[in-house]
């Protein structure tokens, strides 16, 4: 099962089993008589700075060439594991839960047969331990500091816990070995399907994909975009399952991978040239930071699809026709389209509002007054939640100092060097029922596995706040360089 090791021993039974089952990388029908499903076109590696155990190109891959196929007969779906009438029976009985409660009882229920599964070599391999957002503890959680990143770690934690509860009746049916029955065994059946699943049209929980979940993820970009516009791999459907409304909002050419009918198999095609060696990357979908991390327990350093929310007042609501989900400030500090149009709306006096709105939703500036207001305004509201939050962006660079400093073994931490970022580490370490002993350095000698997995959880934290504030402070600048010119003006 899942618990066991991810040794290179492991990944050459999944490669070899893969091969056996017709996944393969080579459009050659002898490809597999090396033992493994790749080599032609892809190798397993360690990607550190990129999602970890990652594909990479075996050779120079072209954009849009078929990188990887896996047969129909090879996804673990509901439908492919429900075989036996009997369970086929049970589960009819509990009809009303979720496709997604579903597949995580079937997911489970083959962890329940260890190696007799015949997912076994699949199922071994899939991690331990997840990072999204449900993982996350109560004090893990505030870390965030900031109230909508709480609320969606909140709301995540809340959902796994009572899609578990949901499930029990029918899982206490199954004859599960007892450790499978607790919410942590559940916790990590619903983060793997969170994480790894890929969409496919006839099951909405999407399917495990032996071997094409292997792909670490990248952003999808304009670039990517205009290159498979190119070479015409516009129409494949579409990538890792998890957000259904990200998928949907999404441009399905932003993607490269996808359910052929014609050939009953899912393919993957590489978005662009790689040399070789090169990880060959993989768009889920276009997500926020905090959405990466909510499905797949990640973030992206430079994430071009990055949202920053800040508050807006109440009846800008209502005057504005744009979804609130479009009303944030991009990654460079510049507010999105929508939320300068409805701040510029807003701003207007109530009645000339309607007057102006032509002018205001083709992008232009109603007059330089209102473009003051509005640009005042939005610093105003940039600083103050920036003030408002409990920590600095200096502050917060330490802490991730001091947490990078732990997690690459220093055994010895000198409280001088965390300054006004001490208090984050006592209350973090006494969460933990760690106690600093001595008043000038934190010591630990051997890092417990539990520490070390709630570090990372912390760290997580930390980092998507400290992004956060550094993308108000240069909206700040931002507002104030155009409040600088317009006066000039
Ligand atoms: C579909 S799996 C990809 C393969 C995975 N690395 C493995 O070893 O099984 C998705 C997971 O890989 C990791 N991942 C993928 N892309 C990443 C990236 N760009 N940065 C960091 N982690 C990433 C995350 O843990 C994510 O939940």
């Amino acid at each position: 099962m899942a618990g066991e090791k991810q040794t290179v021993d492991g990944i050459e039974a999944l490669l070899s089993w893969a091969a056996q089952i017709g996944i393969s990388d080579s459009s050659s029908p002898n490809s597999s008589s090396s033992g493994s499903c790749l080599g032609h076109s892809l190798f397993v590696s360690d990607f550190p700075d990129a999602g970890g155990r990652g594909l990479g190109a075996a050779r120079e891959l072209r954009r849009g060439e078929i990188v990887l196929r896996v047969p129909k007969a090879a996804l673990f779906t509901t439908e492919s594991v429900i075989l036996d009438p009997e369970i086929a029976s049970l589960m009819e009985r509990h009809k009303h839960l979720s496709p997604i409660q579903r597949l995580i009882v079937c997911l489970l229920m083959e962890v329940n047969k260890g190696r007799s599964s015949k997912w076994y070599p699949y199922l071994s391999q899939l991690p331990r331990d997840y990072t999204t957002l449900s993982n996350f503890t109560v004090p893990e959680i505030k870390a965030f500091q900031v109230e909508d990143a709480i609320w969606a770690a909140e709301k995540a934690a809340e959902k796994t816990k009572s899609d578990w509860r949901g499930s029990l009746a029918l899982l206490n049916e199954l004859d599960l070995k007892p450790q499978l029955l607790n919410f942590r065994s559940w916790l990590w059946a619903s983060q793997t399907v969170s994480s790894r699943t890929l969409h496919i049209s006839w099951d909405e929980a999407g399917c495990l994909c032996p071997v094409g979940d292997l792909f670490n993820y990248d952003a999808p970009d304009e670039l990517v975009l205009h290159e498979h516009d190119e070479v015409g791999v516009a129409s494949k459907s579409c990538s890792l399952n998890c957000s259904v409304e990200a998928v949907n909002a999404s441009n399905e050419r932003l993607t490269d991978g996808g359910y052929e009918e014609s050939s009953s198999s899912y393919c993957f095609y590489a978005r662009r040239r790689y040399k070789q060696g090169g990880q060959v990357l993989l768009s889920y979908g276009t997500y926020t930071n905090l959405e990466l991390l909510e499905h797949y327990g990640f973030l992206l350093p430079q994430n071009p699809n990055d949202k920053a929310f800040i508050k807006l007042e109440p009846d800008l609501y209502k005057i504005t026709s744009y979804d609130i989900e479009s009303l944030y400030i991009q990654p460079d500090g510049i507010p999105s389209f929508a939320l300068l149009c409805a701040l510029r709306l807003w701003s207007a006096p109530v009645s000339c509002r309607k007057n102006y709105m032509h002018l205001v939703l083709s992008g232009s500036q109603v007059s330089v007054q209102i473009e003051l207001q509005v640009l005042n305004w939005l610093a105003k509201r940039c600083y103050e939640t920036l003030q408002d939050l409990p920590t600095t962006i200096k502050v917060d660079k330490i802490v991730v100092n001091g947490i990078d400093a732990l997690q690459r073994g220093k055994a010895r931490i000198d409280f001088r060097d965390l300054g006004p970022a001490l208090e984050e580490f006592k209350k973090f370490f006494e969460e933990l029922n760690l106690k600093f002993e001595n008043s000038e350095s934190f010591v630990i000698d051997v890092m417990p596995i539990r520490i070390r997995k709630s570090l990372e959880r912390w760290r997580l934290a930390v980092e998507w706040r400290l992004a956060y504030k550094s993308v108000l402070f240069k909206c700040f600048c931002y507002c104030k360089e155009q409040i600088d010119e317009l006066s000039l003006s």
